[in-house]
């Protein structure tokens, strides 16, 4: 059921976790480069103490430190030191100073650098460039200030830490990364007949979680496209829900639900099926034949009833449907049977005799629900007609049938955003028990599961 789309959204999930990958690879080499520079950096500053011995007995010779340093300025993700070390000895008292400084600035980067690193959990992960993003840091602008005030005296031991604090830092993703992976979706989504609104529902939800999201390593990005995919179905597809069963349980009794929608769609299917349904839940109920339109409406409901022994209210064909199953309830009040699960002709709409019937039905009958019938296979169809009926005599809830002949999922994933009214049931086949309760969460799990 609904294999399509979850191919489809599988490929999204694919695209977002490759567009991660790929830049976290091109980042890890420029990650490598810096470490080099910056151990070189550290080799150079280790050597420092005897280069300034030397130059101290011979002031006059170039040290390999000021060279070294030098290449250590050519790097450029390394903090700008203008302060060479002979500066340093030259000056008087102010040294002792520079030096406090550059003690104080070290520990106070090292314990900066110390919780990056704890709060990265100490793992490894792709440096901030990794996904085309920028580190918290980058857009913090106390802590660009802050380390750029460290940065003016970091020693070059800390400043390679603080390299590799910025590669665990907590990174963010940007729009950018999620542009392409996002139009291919709303395309999938489209072809699924998921309707317009729905699918730009989804998008908008999916950048709400996703961008500005941080996370510590590409491979976590595969749970928050998840996550983001999850939160963004299980929006559009729970719109409404209520518990059916609880809802009938604790109404006063009889119950009187309407089954209403097309030609052909699976209405008198449905109506056996929910009768067995309630059956399962120790509730009893009697059928109605308010078709009294179509030819032979009676023979085939009359068939469902006999399969399953359960008591049947019909009029001769041509009579009124309101007064077909406002006799089904006289039957059911004067029986102590809980449900009248009442049919209606099949009707488009925009036939107004058939839709003044369903009016005259609920200025009669008052039901307790009417359930809008339609084919999931009907897809976009199934989702204006709902919006249609809606508009034209309230519906409760809807019933999809035939959804194990349905791929593409659009209309499971659409009706409820579009009506406001939630998606009770699922017809899965032919069979009496091949009514399904809807369950948006199952149905977003069993979208999002990995292949097989
Ligand atoms: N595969 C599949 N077939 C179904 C399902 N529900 C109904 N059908 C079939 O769809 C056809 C039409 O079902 P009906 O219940 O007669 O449809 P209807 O809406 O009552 O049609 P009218 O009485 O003409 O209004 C029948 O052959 C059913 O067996 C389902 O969930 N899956």
């Amino acid at each position: 059921m609904f294999d399509g789309l979850k191919e489809k959204l599988n490929s999204f999930r694919k695209d977002v976790e490759e567009t991660a990958e790929e830049k976290a690879e091109e980042a890890d080499v420029e990650e490598a480069v810096d470490a080099e520079a910056a151990a070189e950096a550290d080799a150079a500053a280790e050597s420092e103490p005897e280069a300034e011995a030397d130059a101290a007995a011979d002031p006059g010779a170039e040290t390999d430190v000021d060279a070294a340093s030098t290449d250590v300025e050519a790097d450029p993700t390394d903090v700008d030191t203008d302060a060479s070390p002979t500066e340093t000895d030259d000056v008087g008292d102010e040294s002792d100073d520079a030096v406090a400084t550059e003690t104080d600035a070290t520990a106070s980067t090292e314990s900066l650098v110390d919780e990056e690193v704890d709060e990265a959990g100490g793992a490894a992960a792709e440096p901030a460039e990794a996904v085309g993003i920028r580190s918290e840091r980058d857009t913090d602008p106390d802590a660009i200030d802050a380390s750029e005030d460290e940065a003016d005296d970091e020693s070059t031991v800390s400043r390679f830490k603080r390299a590799k604090a910025f590669a665990t830092g907590r990174i963010i993703i940007e729009e950018e990364d999620l542009e392409e992976p996002l139009w291919a979706l709303e395309m999938a989504l489209l072809e699924s007949d998921v309707e317009m609104n729905v699918a730009e529902r989804i998008l908008e939800t999916i950048r709400e979680k996703m961008i500005g999201e941080s996370r510590k390593q590409v491979d976590t990005t595969a749970e928050l496209v998840e996550e983001a995919l999850h939160d963004a179905l299980l929006d559009v597809i729970s719109v409404g829900q209520f518990d059916f069963e609880e809802r009938i349980q604790q109404a006063d009794k009889p119950v009187v639900v309407i089954f209403t929608g097309v030609n052909g769609v699976g209405k008198t299917t449905s109506i056996a099926k929910m009768s067995e349904y309630l059956e399962s839940c120790g509730l009893s109920s009697v059928m109605a034949n308010g078709d009294t339109y179509r030819a032979g409406a009676n023979e085939q409901i009359r068939k469902h009833a006999e399969n399953l022994d359960r008591k049947l209210i019909t009029h001769e064909q041509g009579g009124d449907p309101a007064a077909v199953i406002y006799d089904a309830v006289e039957y059911a009040e004067a029986h102590d049977v809980d449900v009248v699960l009442g049919d209606t002709a099949g009707r488009l709409h925009t036939s107004n005799d058939l839709m003044a019937q369903l009016e005259k039905i609920n200025r009669v009958v008052d039901p307790d629900m009417t359930l809008f019938v339609d084919e999931a296979v009907a897809g976009q169809d199934a989702v204006q007609r709902a919006k249609k009926f809606d508009e034209a005599a309230e519906i409760d809830g809807a019933i999809l049938t035939k959804a194990d002949a349905d791929s593409q999922g659009g209309a499971a994933i659409s009706i409820a955003y579009v009506t406001g009214k939630p998606i009770l049931f699922l017809g899965t086949g032919q069979g009496y028990d091949d009514l399904e309760r809807f369950d948006p969460e199952a149905l977003v799990s069993s979208l999002l599961a990995d292949e097989e």
